[in-house]
Parts: C-alpha cells; structure tokens; sequence
C-alpha cells in the first residue's frame, strides 16, 4: 500500500503505547519524534528549530491536556494535529476538529487503521492540482484567483462552512510567485484572543511575564509567502484595529517594542461569517480593507456540478492509501449523492466517503454506506409520476457525464448520445451551470 512518508511528532505519556507508535511509524519510513510530556511538545513546536507534517497527539497526558497543547502550539497551526481520544473525550475531539485540528481516532485502535489515518492526515495538506472543480462556480473561483494572484493586495474568501476555502488560499499560493515563500495559517478561532496579539506580531525578550526570549509571530514568519487568516471574523476588536493599522503602514510591532517591523507577506483572509453585513460587529474599515479582493466559495449543493467529481477524486486518494475492497461508487449511491443537500460542504462529502470506504465489504458503495442514518428512508417508495422521475434521471445522467468528461459539453453530449444544442436546452431547463461556452 503506497503512502507518503514525513516528519511526525508523537505526544503520548504511555510508555508501552509511545514505543509501538514510535516503532510503527518509523518502520513505515517516517521520520519520527517522541515526546511524553505536552510542555515539552510546545517548546518544541513554537522555537521553530524544528518543522514537522503532523503530530499525533494524546488528549490526556499528565501535565496538560492535548487541547492546551495544541492551542499553545498553533502558534504554528500550520502543523496539522492527529487527536487519540478516549471514548469520554470525543466531543473535545470534534471541537478541536472543527477549530483545525486535521482529526481524531478512537482508542483503542488498531494499528492498520491508524496508519490509514496517519496518511490521510499527511495527505491533507496536500497542495491542489490546479483545479477547483468543474462547475461554472468553481471556475470562476479559479479564474478569480489566478487575476488576483500577482497583486500584494489581501483577499477575503468567504463561504460556508467545508466549502474549500483553505484549499482556495492554498492554490493562490501555488499560481503565485510567492510559491517559494511560506504559507502561514492561522486559525483566529483556536488561539484564546489575548495570546493572538503575540502570536501573530510577536514579543521581544521580557514584554511580559514568562517572554523569556524573542519570539517572532507568523506576520514575521510569513516573509514573503502568506499569511492565511482563517475564522477572522472571530478576531477581537483590539487586535482588529492592530491588523488594520498593519495593512495601511506595511510594518507592525512587537509586544513590547517601539520597533517597526517591515510586513512583507501578503494577506488572504477566511470567513464563513457575514462580517460585511450592518449586523455584524466586525470593523466596518478593516471589512473594506480585506475585501479588496473579495472570492466567494458557493455552497456546494448550489454547484451539483462539483458533486461526483469531487467524490470520485476523493474515492481515488482513499482508494490509493487505503487497504479497502471498494472499487468505486454504484448508481444508486450517485444518485443519492446528487440529492443530498451536503451541510458540511466538501468536508462532508470527504468524511462520509471515507467512512464508507472504511466499512463497506462490497466493491462498489451503496447509498447505505455512504448514508446509513437516512437509508431507511432512501428505500421507502416514492410516488412520483413517470414524466418527473424521467425527468430526475436525466438530470442525473447529465451530471454524470459533465463529472466523467470534466465539464466538457461537446463529450458530454456525445457520451449521452445528444447534440451539443440539445444538451445545453436540457441544462439550462434543469439548472445545471457549466462552463462551456468556449469550444466545450
Ligand atoms: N475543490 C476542492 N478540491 C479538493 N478538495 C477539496 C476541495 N474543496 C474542499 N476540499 C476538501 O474538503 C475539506 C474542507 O476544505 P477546507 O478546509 O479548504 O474548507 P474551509 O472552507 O476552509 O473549511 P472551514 O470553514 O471549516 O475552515 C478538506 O479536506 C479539503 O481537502
């Protein structure tokens, strides 16, 4: 079973446990460092001597729960965390999932399994191949951020929730010339509100309390990559006065210092928040600041389009690290997917894959693996009458071609066996957007 290999960090005060892991792991290829207390883990991680793809983390240890760990260090958030929990610890888990942590598995565990999530974990953070997805949405995006990607000017990304905002960034990274420079994220969600300011300008020697030394935040860090401000909508009012302040002098401060140190990388922000809107509490001048560049990431039930693509990339990276019998996705399980209304966006859609192709023993997945909570009322008869339920196929049909042919209209109308003008007069009735109007 093919896998990457990295730099991982394990935090785990159990003797007996840390050793297999450790051994495991570095059998595998990694390379593989162990730590058994979490205040060590945090010097490490923050005096950025050293750099790692992933830390597999405990949620208890005996000086500090994994959840202070991982808040201290997201310092360095870029460096994504692998949660162990025990079964009374899952919603800590969820929580730390939904402020960045890459994820959690269940002790106990076993070992094949882990090594799965371990390389999800590394995969995730991935950089993008270069497209967003095929829908007319997606494109735009895309097209969007390759105009914005040699301005110094920030962008604001907003969208729900999973939509693939952080993915959007990434890309905008890869298609500028600041590739070679750092891309630094920040989850302005994770980190308590009064440690924000010194991490993200930093402290000079003695600023406060426990500043035993010079610590320079991710504005420095950052150079001149990116610095990825996600969940900024979260972002206390006096620290958004100090990001403001940043953008409109080109330097910023360190706690405790009168210097002024020179900003150099260039700004894209998060949001799934309405920070524009006049019930928002977000500053109205730092909004038009951000949102000089604005990209907005459409739901994805509003870009059906993206659906099968999405799954089908998903299944295959699954599929190639994964030791499971699942081979693809039935029609059955297609057209459920089309009909889902995905809250959680592509997050979702990744996650739920994932658990099918975990447990299902068939070789291609049935609506029930995919969506075992609403099964029941999948199968139940539906009365519908013989010009709807036609009409419900063909759509479906059409957006399978469209997700096969990569958004091409003239292969997707010879694969459906119609005219290119009969395709789009179908599209266009049942709503379905795609790109091509250029030689599709
Ligand atoms: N266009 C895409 N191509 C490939 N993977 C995607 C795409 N969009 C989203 N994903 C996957 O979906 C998951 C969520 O994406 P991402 O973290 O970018 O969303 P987000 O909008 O930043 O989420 P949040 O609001 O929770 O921070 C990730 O696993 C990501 O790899």
């Amino acid at each position: 079973m093919p896998h990457e290999t990295g730099r991982i960090a394990i935090l785990e005060d159990d003797p007996i446990m840390g050793e297999s892991l450790h051994q495991r792991l570095s059998l595998e290829g990694h390379t593989v460092k162990w730590w058994t207390k979490g205040e060590q883990a945090v010097r490490e991680l923050t005096d950025g001597t050293d750099a790692f793809d992933l830390v597999v983390c405990d949620i208890r240890l005996p000086d500090m729960n994994g959840e202070e760990v991982f808040r201290k260090a997201s310092r360095d958030t870029a460096t994504p965390f692998l949660f162990m929990s025990g079964y009374g610890d899952i919603d800590q888990a969820v929580r730390l999932m939904r402020n960045g942590a890459v994820d959690f598995i269940t002790k106990p565990f076993d070992m094949t399994a882990f090594l799965e999530r371990v390389s999800l974990s590394l995969r995730s953070k991935e950089q993008p191949e270069g497209t967003l997805g095929i829908s007319l949405a997606m494109r735009n995006v895309e097209q969007v951020l390759r105009r914005y990607a040699s301005h110094p000017l920030p962008v604001l990304i907003q969208g729900e929730t999973g939509t693939g905002k952080e993915v959007s960034a990434r890309f905008l990274h890869q298609i500028s010339a600041r590739k070679a420079s750092p891309f630094i994220a920040v989850n302005c969600a994770a980190i308590p509100g009064d440690l924000l300011e010194s991490e993200l300008f930093g402290h000079e020697k003695g600023a406060f309390t426990g500043a035993h030394q010079l610590h320079r935040g991710y504005a420095e860090r950052a150079g001149e990559g990116i610095l990825f401000l996600d969940e900024i909508g979260d972002m206390q009012p006096t620290l958004q006065v100090k990001l403001l302040r940043l953008i409109e002098d080109g330097y910023f401060h360190r706690v405790g210092s009168e210097g002024q140190v020179p900003f150099r990388a260039r700004i894209v922000c998060a949001t799934h928040q309405d920070i524009g809107s006049d019930g928002s509490s977000f500053r109205k001048d730092l909004f038009f600041r951000l949102s000089t560049l604005p990209v907005r990431i459409a739901p994805l039930r509003e870009r059906p389009e993206d659906i099968l693509w999405l799954a089908h990339r998903f299944l295959e990276a699954i599929m190639e690290i994964r030791d499971t019998r699942v081979r693809g996705i039935g029609a059955l399980a297609e057209d459920a997917m089309l009909e889902h209304s995905w809250p959680g966006n592509a997050r979702e859609l990744r996650n739920r894959l994932e658990r099918a192709a975990a447990l299902s023993e068939s070789m291609l997945l049935m609506p029930a693996d995919i969506f075992p909570e609403i099964v029941t009322a999948y199968n139940a008869p539906r009365m519908e009458t013989l010009a709807d339920a036609r009409e419900a196929a063909e759509r479906r049909q059409i957006l399978r071609a469209l997700s096969a042919t990569n958004g091409q209209i003239l292969q997707a109308a010879r694969r459906l066996g119609i005219s290119r003008t009969t395709l789009w007069e179908k599209m266009t009735r049942f709503g379905i957007e795609a790109s091509g109007c250029s030689g599709n």
